[in-house]
């Protein structure tokens, strides 16, 4: 096997052998503590321009599957992982790992040592790397990667409708996983799915019953253009931000975002309902994080909170029916204990439909 490392901005360097395509790579390196649902991962576009580093150490032994894809491209720039399984075995797999990632063009590196990476990254935080053929590869130009450049290129060009149900819902897609729009289409929902950059005119002339904003990549604070359109869409109709969207919503009522020292990546996060006192697990993807003392009392209550770190992980508006989430009530991969978030928001569209909202 060929040799590679992987170089952090830190100077940290690991070696290891390079899988799939013959290139070099940068990103900003990650960590998911999930045990299986690699392909969800690498395909799941809040991941773009990333290089994700999987914490479980056996990786590919059940494939690749036609099923499981998020998104129809892979959108992590690279992965590193510490065994990798050539010999998949499932009903369902048509490709091993290393053939998909040959065929995405995207490198990975194996047999790195991923707990001593993983301890190099929760000791500096979230940090840069390379995914490189020689050591003594260029260190010192670090670019990170601009959110709308990033959500531009995994965001829908032009719009897509799924399903003939109703509520009809629009999805405003800043890089959106297929599970989310799965999730509504299960709930008998028409979804009409639009760009991140949809104006509220056009979203109006949709006549929606309500809109989901979705989970997508990127440093949210960097996406302020979209602000007024997210407030504007939550005084009109009922509303679920998932992720990316929570962000967005709690910023465009003058909220702020921080980044996390190395994110919340995994299934089995623990979040509280503040309201019932239940804990539920949840799948969790993000970099980002809402702080909490720049949540506007007077317009969100904080609904769920991590019970690890006490962050803020969910938000409802006192008054008009809008509600958002950190985690991802669609796991995939991941616990599906909080999929009830789109049987409450098609409740309140519902309940909501043809009644005229009076806005703050
Ligand atoms: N999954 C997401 O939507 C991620 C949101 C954002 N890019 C973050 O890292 O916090």
């Amino acid at each position: 096997m060929t040799s590679g490392y992987l170089i952090l901005e830190t100077g940290e360097t690991f070696s290891g052998n390079l899988i799939g395509a013959d290139i070099e790579v940068e990103g900003e390196v990650v960590f998911n503590t999930s045990m299986t649902g690699y392909q969800e991962m690498i395909t799941d576009p809040s991941y773009k321009g990333q290089i994700l580093t999987f914490c479980y150490p056996i990786i590919g032994n059940y494939g690749i599957n036609e099923q499981d894809n998020e998104s129809e491209e892979l959108a992590v720039s690279g992965v590193i992982m510490n065994d990798l399984c050539e010999e998949p075995s499932h009903y369902q797999s048509t490709a091993s790992l290393s053939q998909k990632l040959k065929h995405a063009n995207i490198p990975g590196l194996v047999n790195i040592d991923t707990r001593a990476l993983v301890a190099v990254i929760r000791k500096h935080g979230t940090v840069s790397g390379k995914i490189v053929k020689t050591k003594k590869a260029q260190r010192s130009s670090w670019h990170k990667p601009n959110a709308i450049q990033l959500v531009h290129s995994v965001s829908v060009k032009k719009d897509e409708s799924y399903g003939y149900g109703e509520p009809h819902i629009v999805m405003v897609d800043f890089g959106y996983k297929k599970s989310i729009l799965q999730a509504l289409l299960d709930q008998g929902c028409r979804v009409s799915i639009v760009p991140w950059n949809t104006t509220m005119d056009y979203i109006r002339a949709l006549n929606p019953d309500g809109v989901l904003i979705s989970n997508g990549p990127g440093d949210p604070m960097e996406l302020t253009e979209v602000f007024p359109t997210i407030k504007a869409i939550t005084e009109q109709y009922p509303t679920l931000g998932i992720c990316l969207g929570h962000q967005l919503i709690v910023l465009s009522y003058g909220g702020r975002t921080t980044k996390m020292p190395f994110g919340h990546r995994g299934g089995n996060h623990p979040v509280k309902d503040l309201i019932t006192g239940k804990v539920q697990m949840t799948s969790q993807n993000h970099g980002y994080v809402v702080v909490e003392d720049s949540v506007d009392s007077e317009q969100f209550q904080i609904v769920f909170k991590n019970v690890n770190d006490q962050s803020v992980e969910g938000v409802k508006h006192v008054r008009l029916p809008v509600q958002s989430v950190q985690f991802h009530p669609e796991a995939h991969p991941g616990p599906s204990d909080s999929a009830y978030i789109f049987t409450d928001f098609i409740g309140q569209v519902l309940a909501a439909r043809g009644r005229k909202y009076v806005t703050a």
